[in-house]
């Protein structure tokens, strides 16, 4: 199967960062071209790229972007206007540690540049080749994690999935709808059940979007219905993508995937998180640590313009939450499988 859809890339020519607005979705396909940094912060803000692996490709595809727009001959002035640019989008949002991960990556090639006394122009093309390198290694990490993630899987098992974790939140296959797409290419017939995922509904506008359209057998069910289908022997597997793994293997994902997870657990069903090595995070030790992004309640009162709550009531609209490591069956990642209890914690583990 061929990748059609990539959420952020580049416009070489046009030196602007190119977004499918996942906002539209699934209704309209719409590209934004975008070349100002306030224009790109609200894109990760308001979710029209989302997901961590893009998030951290359009940031920096952005950051780059950005930064070639800036006249100097002098690599400092350059170093001040890049870190400005990175601190500006890393306030964009809290949660996915790609985003940061991301950002670092492109100061530490500029630091690397620098030191090695390269001119304006060559630190730009490198931050450009930079660029082009997280997008092409995230790519191949996709196709890894979709391998490994194969050998716990068989053909025509019952699938669940929370939120969107596939080609729109990612460059490639994605993570958790990796091995989903890896299977369907080699007649795995999976039966796939994507959450809606309120409150921006990313599983029936997204997931279900990418999936029905690449010819998989998907089914759109409500997040209350997640229950009932594993009561009814419909789920073999939970598969899920994350925003942010500590040191300890607990895992922040959308709301919602810690109820599934101990649904799961009630059900004996073994629940994966898929995710690059980029999204754990080994100075966060816990999960007790990750910070959760809040969002606007509005996302909730008037979910895509229509009011289903009074204006004035209170909501509380948190945008992730974290599933204890003992929840977790197994994190399959571009480098392998691992497996709690991590009690010596992630690292050394691969
Ligand atoms: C492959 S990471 C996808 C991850 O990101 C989503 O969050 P959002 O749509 O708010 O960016 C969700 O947590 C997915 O699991």
């Amino acid at each position: 199967m061929t990748k059609s859809i990539i959420p952020a890339k580049l416009n070489k020519t046009k030196d602007k960062l190119v977004l499918l607005d996942q906002t539209l979705l699934p209704e309209k396909e719409k590209y934004l071209e975008l070349d100002q940094r306030e224009d790109i912060w609200e894109a990760i803000k308001n979710l029209r790229v989302r997901g961590a692996p893009a998030i951290g490709i359009a940031a920096a595809f952005g950051l780059y972007v950005c930064l070639n727009q800036y006249q100097t001959d002098s690599v400092s002035e350059l170093r001040k206007e890049l870190k400005e640019i990175s601190n500006y989008l890393a306030t964009s949002r809290p949660t996915a540690v790609n985003l940061f991960w991301a950002l670092k990556r492109m100061e530490k090639r500029f630091e690397a540049e620098a030191s090695a006394d390269k001119s304006v122009k060559a630190i730009k093309e490198a931050l450009l080749e930079e660029s082009n390198n997280i997008l092409k290694e995230d790519q191949k990490m996709d196709q890894a994690i979709g391998e490994h993630a194969l050998k716990l899987l068989k053909p025509g098992m019952g699938l669940l999935t929370h939120c969107n974790a596939g080609g729109l939140a990612t460059s490639g296959y994605g993570t958790a709808e990796a091995p989903m797409y890896l299977g369907f290419d080699r007649g795995y017939d999976f039966k796939i059940y994507a959450d809606e995922t309120r409150p921006l509904l990313q599983g029936s506008r997204l997931t279900a979007f990418e999936l029905n359209k690449a010819g998989l057998d998907v089914t759109v069910i409500t997040d209350n219905m997640a229950a009932q289908v594993m009561k009814e022997g419909k789920i073999d597997a939970v598969l899920v993508g994350s925003d942010r793994i500590a040191a300890n293997g607990d895992a922040a994902n959308k709301i919602g995937t810690l109820g599934v997870a101990i649904l799961a657990k009630e059900y004996q069903i073994p629940v994966y998180f898929l995710a690059p090595t980029s999204t754990i995070d080994l100075q966060t030790k816990t999960g007790a640590d990750i910070e959760i992004e809040l969002r606007d309640g509005e996302e909730i009162r008037n979910g895509f313009g229509r009011r289903t709550a009074p204006h004035s009531v209170k909501v509380y609209n948190p945008a992730f939450d974290v599933t204890p490591a003992s929840y977790i069956t197994a994190i399959i990642t571009e480098k392998g499988i691992i497996k709690p209890p991590f009690k010596k914690g992630i690292k050394g583990l691969f």
